[in-house]
């Protein structure tokens, strides 16, 4: 078992908090990633999975075994170094072997291991070759396979692929996220794009100074993220959170121009969250009438339309309602034009409700 858990580890730098009462389980062969913005504290917390950090109070255990006071070679927790570097003099056999070879392994072992991490990482076939004459997902393979010749309870990789252009990270994490299926290790992972945690982690823990604001499936987090914070962190374009007042029917919002007909809104939801691919827009019809009573959740209230992106797929497109700006993500190209009038609108079972400290309120 490669179970891996902190309880309540804290982690000070002087006067920084890095890491702040931390709280989590990485489960056996679990891809469980790290995300939070710059310095929030996600490679201080690799750092002391690998033993590199001490906690100042706390307790890592690692496969049940309490490692506080473990030697990071005897943790046997291999990092996967970013960009994934390779000696580039040496052959991919020779880069895999290397860390068996300098702790002195005999020959036919290594022999033995390297034929076996290649075989599960279906590389046996390039490992004559120099890295330079690999493609991005060959080398990223022979990484892997250098980090886990040495049979480590878990690897880890700090933002891994943050170098590589656009295209090559899709492809690469991809790659990453079957690789890992395939060979069922544990795998810890960190990295600052949101799209890049979405896509690749079976479960996410966002940080925000150190402390950890949310873990869960991906799904799960984007679905009902427990604050603004961690609403605003998911998702592209991002959440729109407006500032809302309890109303009869409901909720209104940017003073009344948007308006939510949901009895059930909680009385103490003082923000609203409306995800950009919730919000309905259709033309604003030739004669209709704003009826001040008009709930979003049934007929539309009207918005203007203040830019369209069309980005192929989807087109997003940003609308004035009252003094508030609201972006709305719309499946193909809409025949929708600056200053055009719509009508918006939002299912209510999809609004999400923010209390006064920004948490997430029950509906
Ligand atoms: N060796 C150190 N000495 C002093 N402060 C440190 C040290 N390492 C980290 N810190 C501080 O601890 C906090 C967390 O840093 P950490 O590097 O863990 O964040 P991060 O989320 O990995 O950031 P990034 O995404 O920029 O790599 C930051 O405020 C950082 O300045």
């Amino acid at each position: 078992m490669a179970d891996i858990v902190f309880r309540n580890v804290t982690k000070r730098y002087g006067d920084t908090l890095a890491v702040d009462d931390a709280s989590f389980t990485v489960n056996d062969n679990e891809f469980f990633c790290f995300f939070g913005p710059p310095l929030s504290g996600k490679s201080t917390i690799l750092r002391l999975v690998l033993g590199l950090e001490t906690p100042d109070s706390g307790e890592i255990l690692i496969g049940g075994r309490p490692v506080n006071t473990v030697s990071p070679a005897e943790r046997n927790v291999a990092m996967v170094f970013q960009n994934l570097a390779l000696f580039p003099h040496m052959s991919a056999r020779d880069n895999v072997r290397f860390p068996l070879v300098e702790r002195r392994v005999a020959e036919a072992d290594i022999v033995k291991r390297v034929d076996d991490v290649a075989a599960k990482l279906h590389i046996g076939h390039i490992l004559h070759k120099p890295p330079a004459q690999l493609s991005g997902g060959e080398r990223q393979r022979v990484a892997i396979a250098r980090a886990l010749v040495r049979d480590p309870n878990a690897y880890l990789m700090d933002d891994p692929i943050s170098a590589l252009d656009a295209r090559l990270r899709e492809e690469t994490r991809v790659e990453l996220k079957r690789i890992q299926r395939e060979l069922g290790k544990t795998l810890i992972y960190v990295t600052h794009d949101q799209e890049e945690a979405m896509s690749v982690a079976d479960r996410i823990a966002i940080l925000e100074n150190g402390r950890i604001r949310q873990t869960g499936a991906p799904a799960e987090i984007y679905d009902r993220p427990a604050s603004t914070y961690v609403a605003r962190l998911l998702g592209s374009p991002m959440m729109n959170i407006l500032k809302s007042v309890r109303s009869a029917e409901g909720v209104e919002a940017a003073e009344g121009a948007i308006r939510i007909a949901d009895k059930a809104a909680p009385a103490d939801a003082v923000e609203i969250g409306l995800r950009p691919e919730d919000i309905k827009v259709r033309p604003w019809l030739d004669g209709e009438i704003s009826d001040g009573g008009m709930s979003v959740g049934r007929a539309g209230r009207p918005a203007r339309v203040f830019e369209v992106e069309p980005l192929g797929g989807y087109t997003v497109v940003t609308l004035a309602a009252g003094q508030a700006r609201l972006r709305a993500l719309l499946r193909g190209q809409p025949d929708i034009r600056p200053d055009a009038m719509v009508a918006i609108s939002c299912e209510p079972g999809r609004v999400h409700y923010f209390g006064q400290s920004g948490g997430a309120l029950a509906r």
